[in-house]
Parts: structure tokens; sequence; C-alpha cells
């Protein structure tokens, strides 16, 4: 397989059966370095199952994955340990181990990887990570039933940061989340993603965290990815499973959202213009597309850890909808 710096990941001819059913029969997908690639597709269609593939937790039939340019399939754990350890996972329902504490949790990838760190620096890892996920830093020694659903899915992404990964897979991170939760936790995938510099490989059914924050999606029909692209390129095929995801009620809804976000922030955007001309000696404040990030004093000022630079102001736009299953 060609080798390429623009994809993180190379996928061909991907074949995946459970006895008599085939899941993926010849899926090929490319993942781009630094984008947020969404997949979709109905319930069953094998979304969880491809990135078990990638990741090496499933045996593929047939096929070829390619990841940070180096093939995964058919090696050993210890060949792959270089691969592994540049990699972060957010599984469906943030799958922490229960008997451990937030930063216990954290720690598993570090003692896996690097069993010599010392105690003091897997503290002092485990409570940065905690903090730059917004949760509060005295989470740490919580238990997670002793967690909201919210902060659990936040203790799961802290555990996937735990080695500074450049790519990172997110399994449904929003399901089970309040529409407020859910949009807070899509801006905050997209500020690491930005910070960082991550590649960001996020399965969903949640239709505005495709609008919001995908820079393209994959979408699983038929077997394999029946297409890719922007959300407008997706809308320019005719695939019926396509048209009707996008454009049934749900996806206007999406679209609508997505409209008065864009609104909110133009008019934002114009009084913090007009704030500028009025006060230029004042910190200027940064505005990108939907998301507003103030300094850290401002980010004190709203309660938010002075020293999380990942922390954004959350959207609180009302309707948020969740594509069916
Ligand atoms: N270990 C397994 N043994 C047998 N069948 C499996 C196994 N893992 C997955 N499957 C089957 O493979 C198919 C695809 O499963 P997968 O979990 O990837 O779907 P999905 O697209 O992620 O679905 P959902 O959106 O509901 O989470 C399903 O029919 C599932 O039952």
């Amino acid at each position: 397989m060609a080798n390429s710096d623009d994809h993180i990941i190379r996928i061909k001819g991907l074949v995946n059966r459970f006895g008599e059913q085939t899941v993926h029969d010849g899926l090929d997908l490319d993942v781009r370095r630094g984008e947020i690639l969404g997949v979709v597709g109905g319930s069953g269609t094998g979304k969880s199952v491809l990135m078990r593939s990638i990741i090496g937790l499933q045996t593929p039939e047939a096929g070829e994955v390619e990841v940070f340019g180096e093939p995964t399939l058919g090696r050993d754990e210890t060949e792959t340990l270089d691969i592994r350890r540049r990699w972060g996972v957010l599984f469906q329902g943030g799958a922490l181990f229960s008997t451990l504490t937030v930063a216990e949790n954290v720690q598993v990838p570090l003692r896996e990887f690097y069993p010599d760190l010392d105690l003091a620096l897997l503290d002092e890892i485990a409570s940065y990570k905690v903090v730059m996920t917004g949760l509060p830093a005295d989470a740490g020694p919580k238990y997670p039933a002793e967690l909201s659903g919210g902060m659990r899915k936040r203790a799961g992404l802290a555990r996937a940061l735990a080695l500074d990964p450049e790519l990172l897979f997110l399994d449904e991170p929003t399901a089970g989340l309040d529409p407020i939760g859910a949009a807070a936790f899509d801006q905050l995938t997209q500020g690491l993603q930005r910070t960082l510099g991550l590649t960001v490989f996020l399965i969903t059914h949640d239709l505005d965290t495709l609008y919001a924050i995908c820079d393209r999606v994959a979408v699983l029909a038929d077997k394999k990815v029946i297409a890719v692209g922007t959300i407008p390129e997706l809308l320019a095929t005719d695939h019926p499973w396509i048209q009707e995801y996008f454009n049934g009620p749900r996806g206007r809804a999406a679209v609508d959202a997505q409209q008065k976000a864009g609104d909110k922030m133009d008019g934002q955007a114009r009084s913090a213009d007009a704030d500028a001309a009025a006060h230029p000696t004042e910190v200027a404040r940064t505005v990108e597309g939907q998301r507003t990030q103030g300094t850290l004093a401002d980010n004190a000022a709203r309660g938010a850890p002075a020293d999380d630079p990942t922390r954004t102001l959350e959207r609180t736009d009302a309707a948020r909808t969740t594509g069916t299953k």
C-alpha cells in the first residue's frame, strides 16, 4: 500500500465476518492528518467493528490497515507498541474501571506503556489531564460511580489523552448526554483537536456533532464506506440513506440549530468588534467560527480553571438533534 503523509489511517479491502454474518466486505477508508472525521451509519453497520479493526482489538478476515504509515494487521502487540502509544481511545460509555479512581484510570495507559514512571509524576500527569478535559481538580480522587454521565465521559477522555496521542478515537462520545452537555463535549473535542493538533476518528449518531465539528463524514452502509466528504458533498450524492439521514426532520433541525449558533456567534463577533473599537487597549478576544475562547482571565472570571487552555465558552443553543439508530 502506498504511504502518504496526508493520511494517518489507510484501510483497503477490509473484510470482517462473524459466522455467517458479513459486516464489512471490501471496505476502503483514508483518514487525513489533522481532521475530525465523523463516522456514521445505521445501527449494526459495523462502525465499532471498524474502529476495533484499526486499533487491533478485532482481527479482520482480509484487508490492509495502515496507521502512521505502518501496517498493523498480522503483527503482535509488542511489534505495534510504538504505534499504539500514539493513539488514545474513548470507548462507548467511557469504559472506566469502576474500582479505580479517575486519576488511577488516567494512569492505566501510562503504567502500561511507561512502567518505570515514578508515582509523583504519574499523579502530576493525571491531575493535568483531568483539568484539561474540564473536570474540577477534585474529580481525580473520585470513583466513576460518584460522577455524572458527562463527567464520566470527560474522565474517559482524560484517560484517552494520557499518552499525549496524535490520534484520538471517540466511539459515540455524546450518547446519553443532555443537549447542553453534548454541545459542551463537542466544543471540548474541537478545542483539544485544535490546541493539540489531533486527528479525530469520531463515531457518532449525533447530527449536531457532525454539523458542529466534523471536517468530513464517512458513511457506512452496504458493508462498505459508501461515501466520504464534507456534508455539502454528501448531500450532492443521491444515496437514499444519506438523503434520508441528512434531509430527514432531525437533519433539518440540526441545520437550523447550526444556523442559529452561527447567527449568535456573528452577533457576538459584531459586538466584540464594537467593543474592540471602543476599548482598543483591552486584550483581544478570538472568535473562531462558533467557538469563542476568552483569555485565561476571562475564563477565570467565568469559573473555568485558569490553567485550562482548552476550556471554551459552552454553547447553549436549545435545539440538539441526535440521528436515529
Ligand atoms: N464479537 C462479535 N461477535 C459477533 N458479532 C459481532 C461482534 N462484534 C460485533 N458483532 C456484530 O457486528 C455487527 C456490527 O457491530 P458494530 O458494533 O460495529 O455496529 P455499530 O455500527 O457500531 O452499531 P451501533 O451504532 O448500534 O453501535 C453487529 O451486527 C454486531 O452484532
